[in-house]
């Protein structure tokens, strides 16, 4: 089978940026990766693996040879990436495809974005909405993105075929693609993913730092294994995310605010109807999610 293109760059050889490398190989969409990062062991280590062909630390090099550029740094890295890379391709009329994995997109469009309000024809934005609290190339894995969700975000100014191959590299990594608009994305993914690790963050900070930590750690299991995985998340990448999507994750913040102290209220007031009925509402939403991603997750 031919390869659907030539040579992809990896801006930021860990977690995310590996597994797409090592899903794109295997998956033959693409036959030379190049990595391109600021820590020599994590491109040392992804040409050890056989994730990446060869590396280079001078983003022009990467630019140069790539057919599409993966900016999978962290948030607001990848905002500066994207700067440095529209400098180096503006006016060429070759120049590669640019796309990107990072978590929030507000803050990338509106450094895309030109004086007129578009985007340039090649840079389509996307996020994968798969994948772990760990990082790292070493942890990188190529069926990570099978029948998950990617969002992409395209807008006025892309190129319909250049959307289409982000798309089509995507689809390559057995994931569904989506399109959604930057703003709705944002505000999604604050709720479904930055709130929750910020809860799961704040709850364990606050039992590390209470004068009993020893013990609930000592005699915490499953509930609070399961509440917080995520609290082991990179820090840096949190973060990032927390910056960039500050409005939308403030108001989600808020939002749970108010229902933590409703419930607050009906168990100071031992009202067994009320958290019998918020408990209800939750568990039935819960497990329709439960039963959504089971259905997901068996690919259809
Ligand atoms: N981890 C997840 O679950 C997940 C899921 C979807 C999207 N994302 C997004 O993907 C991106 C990468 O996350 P990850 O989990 O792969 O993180 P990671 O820490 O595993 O990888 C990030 C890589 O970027 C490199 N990097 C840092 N600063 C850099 C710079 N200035 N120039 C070039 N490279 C630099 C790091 O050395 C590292 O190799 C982030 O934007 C994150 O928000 C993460
Ligand atoms: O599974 C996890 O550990 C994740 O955190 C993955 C997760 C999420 O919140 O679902 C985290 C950040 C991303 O931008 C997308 C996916």
């Amino acid at each position: 089978m031919a390869y659907k293109t030539e040579t992809v760059a990896i801006l930021g050889l860990g977690l995310i940026g590996g597994s797409l490398a090592r899903a794109l190989r295997e998956n033959r969409f693409s036959q030379r990766f190049i990595g391109y990062g600021r820590r020599l062991p994590s491109l040392e280590q992804g040409v050890a693996l056989g994730v990446i062909d060869e590396y280079t630390q001078d983003l022009g090099e990467a630019v140069s040879a790539a057919d599409i550029i993966v900016i999978a740094a962290p948030t607001l890295v990848a905002a500066d990436l994207l700067d440095e890379i529209l400098a180096l391709t503006d006016g060429h009329a070759h120049a590669p495809l640019v796309t990107d994995v990072a978590s929030v997109k507000g803050n990338l469009h509106a450094r895309a974005q030109r004086d007129d309000g578009t985007l340039p024809p090649n840079v389509v934005l996307g996020h994968p909405i798969a994948g772990s609290e760990r990082s790292g190339v070493a942890a990188s894995d190529a069926r990570l993105f099978v029948n998950h969700r990617v969002i992409l975000t395209p807008d006025v100014g892309n190129d319909p075929a250049a959307v289409d191959t982000i798309a089509a590299m995507w689809t390559a990594t057995g994931a569904d693609v989506v399109q959604m608009s930057v703003k709705d994305h944002d505000t999604v993914l604050a709720a479904t993913s930055h709130l929750p690790h910020a809860l799961a963050y704040a709850l364990v900070d606050a039992l590390a730092q209470s004068d009993a930590s020893d013990d609930i750690f000592r005699f915490a299991a499953g509930g609070f294994r399961d509440f917080t995985r995520i609290a082991s998340s990179d820090p840096v990448m949190w973060r990032d995310i927390a910056i960039a999507n500050r409005d939308a994750l403030l108001s989600a913040i808020d939002t749970f605010g108010e229902h933590l102290a409703i419930l607050r209220e009906q168990v100071a007031a031992s009202d067994a109807d009320g958290m019998e009925a918020t408990f209800t509402r939750a568990k039935t939403a819960r497990d329709e999610f439960a039963a959504i991603l089971a259905q997901r997750q068996r690919g259809h």
